[in-house]
């Protein structure tokens, strides 16, 4: 190793890099997200306390990841954690980089797994549901946001960006100096894992905000489910669906997150309506969706998250209400590599494939 390539804190890193930690006087608040037991009873408050014990005495170098839960140093936090994990300190400090337990300030994220089936409300004879309803966070979506990789600072930047739509319209700032409509859109080639990172963003915003909103759910609507074969009756079942949202919405201390998938479905240009080529109920729901959009902004308590294969069939009425229009294409080398490299590790801990160091 070039010792002169490092001062006296250096630290090299398994690839060589040589790792510097950040100057001394600054503080970074950094993510802690700590997972309950389903049985715990615990005060939330009581668990932070103990967590943020545990951690100064561990007196570590913070890097993404789950910490061990040492069986037997904490009876308090055997009997009721079931997982700790340091997020996001990537976004702060970026490649080659680590924290030291002076330069942090913790922000200690308690929560409980929800373990409820998704709720489903539908709509017709044949009974299609037009929304699937999930309290978050749920267990379905546990580890989702950390299985999914790409190139840096995609998921980062999502989630700052909706985090501080969120703080934004709680703090009450003026949205016509400040115009936020708290809506996103996910565009790209099929299969990118634009619906995973939906889910995987409303499941950390849940987390998040858990001191904020006491509940949080995620409502997936069921885009096609809103076409009647009825000429004229789509309009009115969107505006159906939308008045059971603004119910949901009511209740101030509750976090209600929409997920519209496919969402060129119900926002088709209303210039191909016009020109003839497309029947005209497509514009009523279009037009109703728009409506019922502009009046959720009213409320602070929502974020519409939606994606989309084909950006370009898309009203551009809804496109201008989207704060945030990000690309989320095939992943890079890099992400492919960490991707492979997870299924494979997962088939080892699942014991279906054993790695050659490990045979006798
Ligand atoms: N970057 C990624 N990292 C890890 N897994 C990924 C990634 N991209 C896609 N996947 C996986 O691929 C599968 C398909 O993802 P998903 O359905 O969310 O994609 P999509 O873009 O919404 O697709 P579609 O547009 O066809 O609905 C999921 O199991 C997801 O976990």
């Amino acid at each position: 190793m070039d010792m002169a390539a490092m001062d006296s804190c250096g630290h090299e890193m398994a690839d060589g890099h040589v790792s510097m930690p950040l100057p001394a006087e600054e503080k970074f608040t950094v993510a802690v997200e700590v997972c309950l037991k389903a049985n715990s009873t615990a005060r939330a408050d009581d668990v932070r306390q103990a967590v943020e014990r545990m951690m100064e005495k561990r007196s570590m170098a913070y890097v993404d990841g789950p910490i061990p839960v040492v069986l037997g140093e904490d009876q308090f936090i055997d009997e009721n954690v079931e997982s700790i994990c340091i997020c996001d300190t990537d976004s702060i400090i970026g490649d080659n980089r680590f924290l030291l337990f002076w330069q942090i300030k913790l922000q200690i994220n308690v929560y409980q797994l929800n373990e409820d089936e998704p709720g489903e409300e539908t709509e017709g004879d044949e009974e299609i549901a037009t929304f699937y309803e999930w309290q978050l966070p749920s267990k379905d979506f546990h580890g989702l946001w950390e299985s999914l990789v790409y190139d840096s600072g995609v998921k980062q930047r999502l989630l700052k960006y909706a985090a501080s739509a969120l703080v934004f319209s709680d703090m009450g700032v003026n949205t016509k100096l400040i115009s936020w409509n708290r809506v996103v859109l996910l565009h790209g080639p099929p299969g990118t894992g634009k619906t995973s990172l939906c889910r995987a963003l409303a499941q950390k915003l849940a987390i998040r905000f858990r001191q904020r909103y006491s509940q949080a759910q995620l409502i997936e609507v069921n885009a096609h489910s809103l076409f009647s074969k009825w000429f004229s009756e789509s309009g009115k079942l969107v505006t159906k669906l939308f008045y059971k949202i603004h119910e949901l919405v009511e209740d101030g201390e509750s976090l209600v997150i929409i997920l519209i998938d496919e969402v060129e479905s119900l926002t088709s240009a209303r210039q191909a309506a016009l020109s003839g080529s497309e029947p005209s109920d497509s514009i009523r729901v279009v037009n109703a969706v728009l409506t019922q959009l502009d009046g959720l902004k009213k409320r602070p308590n929502v974020m519409v998250l939606t994606t989309s294969n084909i950006t370009g069939a898309i009203d551009i009425a809804f496109v201008d209400r989207a704060d945030i229009k990000a690309y989320i294409g095939p992943p890079s080398v890099q992400p492919r590599y960490e991707i492979l490299r997870s299924c494979m590790a997962e088939l080892q801990r699942a014991g279906i494939i054993v790695s050659p160091m490990c045979q006798g």
